[in-house]
């Protein structure tokens, strides 16, 4: 909670009757009830109140026709008989209030006063204020999918959303998807995006990823940047992306604010919140495939996705139908996964803080990033050292890739926590929204029971990793190649490593015409099925932003800050 600051105004305003001292800040409304008696009343509501204005959504005069007054919205408000028989201005402030599990709603406080003056100035200077606020957006390009989820985009967008927007005084341009990558295509080519203050995703995670293709795409061809190749730093993108989760999963939403739900992302969209997000770039042989935020899955969750992708008539059930059917399945698929640790910055895939609101780590990590690639920039423009870009990331540069071949069940990079209410601390639980690494999970081949006991611990307070047959790497780029797509050399040292005969009844095993095990899986890449299995992932630090904040620290004691504290 923010001091409150020089006063700029300050008076005695009724609030249902009661007298209150209302005072406003650059940062805080504060009203505090008039005591009529300075003895302690157990049963007496709270009666101070504050709001940062930041949070403050929008100020409404109330016009008096007839006797009553009558609201923006049209309906009416009979003000006069609830303050007696005087004639009294009023004004209405519209602000967020913080409910349980990370929910806001939009509450308001209705301020009466005998002089039209003073209620006029009181309205006046709070708008004043919200217009001073540069991060607010004005304008918004809003997609919405009518399919995702349980096809409920189109009422959400129109009964939740689009309220709050008009009373927020934001205007809108609003596309009903027509086919999928009609939001992405319009974004590439289209959109006037000049116009705009931020595009909105109505829909699910596969929504939300074909806008990221869309915008990051466009700003690289604005920026002249290469977006096909896997070498290139990618240009941060300015515009702002709002989700309103009206998906299956909606781990994106989910992970960066604390909870699915359409009205506090509209609100977080308001107050114009900024939260930056990694994004990893997918590439095949030099060929870009895909962007990723929150998971690239190989095995387990590339078979679950795609086998749910052919049950999409079961709506956000799929996923568990599947889900135990690909567990009692249990194929394991051989390959190399090789990776570059991310060194120099603060954290561990293990560690038990999380990242939250504010968080310090992605703060100290984006820092180190940027200035790497400051220095990466500069020795190039010098041209007095030669670096491949490839190992752009120093000091880990030369010789720190490092290799594991094996056999996996599964093989995750969770970019964030991928926290959704499937898995509330979600596959990475300490990973971060914007530190500019991946959290890269080996789940090596072992017992069914063992795996579920993995699997369970997505869902339980246990550490999913603390077990011998996972492994957990914090990395900034990671590359896999399935056995079968292995070299002839690689092969070769296969052979040395094992004997003939283990090697022939492993590839007798794996192909698919003996009716057993399949030698590839595909990745699930933030629920998309990739189309080639052996990738090249570099993670580009904090190239997107929300309108979000990261998941806020539930308050643990009353805060000393508080005007109404003190
Ligand atoms: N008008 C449309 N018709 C058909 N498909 C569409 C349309 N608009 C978008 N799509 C596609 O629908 C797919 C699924 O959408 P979305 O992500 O909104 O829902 P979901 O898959 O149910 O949720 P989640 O991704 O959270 O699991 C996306 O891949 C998107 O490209
Ligand atoms: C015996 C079965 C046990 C099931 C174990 C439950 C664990 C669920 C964990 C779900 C994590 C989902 C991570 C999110 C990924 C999204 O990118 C993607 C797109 O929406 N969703 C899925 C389901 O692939
Ligand atoms: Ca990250």
């Amino acid at each position: 909670m923010e001091r409150p600051g020089r006063l700029l105004l300050q008076s005695e305003l009724r609030v249902r009757n009661a007298a209150y001292d209302v005072s406003l800040s650059r940062s805080l409304l504060t009203w505090k009830r008039r005591a009529a008696s300075p003895v302690y009343h157990p049963f007496r509501p709270s009666v101070c109140h504050s709001v940062p204005v930041s949070e403050i959504i929008s100020v409404r005069e109330e016009e008096e026709e007839n006797g009553s007054r009558q609201r923006d919205d049209g309906s009416w408000k009979k003000i006069r008989e609830r303050e007696g028989k005087d004639c009294r201005q009023a004004f209405t402030v519209l602000y967020v209030e913080r409910c349980q599990q990370h929910r806001w709603r939009c509450a308001e406080v209705t301020f009466t006063c005998s002089d039209e003056t003073v209620c006029q100035h009181w309205v006046s200077s709070i708008r004043e204020q919200l217009a001073s606020n540069t991060s607010r957006p004005k304008h918004l390009l809003v997609y919405i999918n009518p399919y995702g989820g349980k096809h409920q985009g189109k009422r959400i967008y129109e009964q939740k959303v689009a309220p709050l927007f008009t009373q927020a005084g934001i205007s809108t341009s609003v596309i009903v998807t027509e086919y999928a990558n009609h939001a992405r295509d319009h974004l590439k080519m289209e959109a006037e995006l000049k116009k705009f203050d931020g595009v909105v995703c109505v829909g699910g995670d596969g929504m939300f990823s074909e806008i990221i293709h869309g915008l990051i795409w466009r700003t690289q061809i604005d920026c002249g940047v290469d977006p096909n190749s896997p070498e290139e730093a990618l240009s941060p993108c300015s515009l702002r992306i709002g989700i309103i989760p009206a998906g299956s999963t909606d781990c994106i939403c989910f992970a960066t604010v604390g909870t699915n739900d359409p009205v506090t992302s509209a609100l977080h969209i308001i107050v114009g919140d900024s939260q930056p997000l990694d994004v990893c770039s997918v590439h095949h042989n030099n060929m870009f495939l895909r962007y990723s935020v929150s998971l690239l899955g190989y095995g387990f969750y590339g078979d679950v996705l795609s086998d749910s992708e052919r049950k999409r008539w079961m709506g956000p059930a799929r996923y568990d139908f599947s889900g135990v059917k690909m567990f009692l399945t249990h194929h394991y698929y051989e390959g190399t996964v090789s990776y570059l640790p991310a060194r120099g910055i603060i954290g561990t895939p293990r560690d038990a803080t999380r990242c939250r609101s504010g968080c310090v780590i992605c703060q100290h990590n984006g820092q180190l990033n940027s200035e790497r690639s400051e220095k990466y920039e500069m020795d190039e423009a010098s041209d007095s050292v030669s670096i491949h870009p490839w190992l752009f990331c120093s000091p880990e540069s030369s010789g720190e890739w490092r290799t594991i071949r094996g056999k996996f069940l599964a093989i995750n990079a969770a970019s964030m926590s991928c926290a959704c209410p499937r898995s509330p601390k979600g596959l990475s639980p300490a990973a971060h929204l914007a530190d500019g690494t991946t959290d890269l999970i080996l789940v090596r081949k072992c017992s069914r029971f063992n795996f579920l006991r993995h699997l369970l611990r997505h869902t339980s307070k246990d550490d999913q990793f603390d077990l011998t047959f996972v492994e957990v790497h914090r990395v900034r780029r990671f590359r896999f190649m399935p056995r079968h797509c292995q070299s002839d050399s690689d092969l070769e040292l296969d052979l040395h490593e094992n004997s003939k005969r283990q090697i022939f009844s492993q590839i007798c095993k794996d192909h698919p015409a003996c009716g057993c095990a399949p030698a590839y899986s595909s990745w699930n890449c933030d629920g998309e099925i990739l189309t080639h299995t052996a990738i090249d992932v570099r993670v580009h630090c904090q190239l997107i932003k929300l309108f979000a904040r990261g998941i806020e620290e539930l308050p643990v004691f009353e805060d000393l800050t508080n005007p109404c504290a003190i």
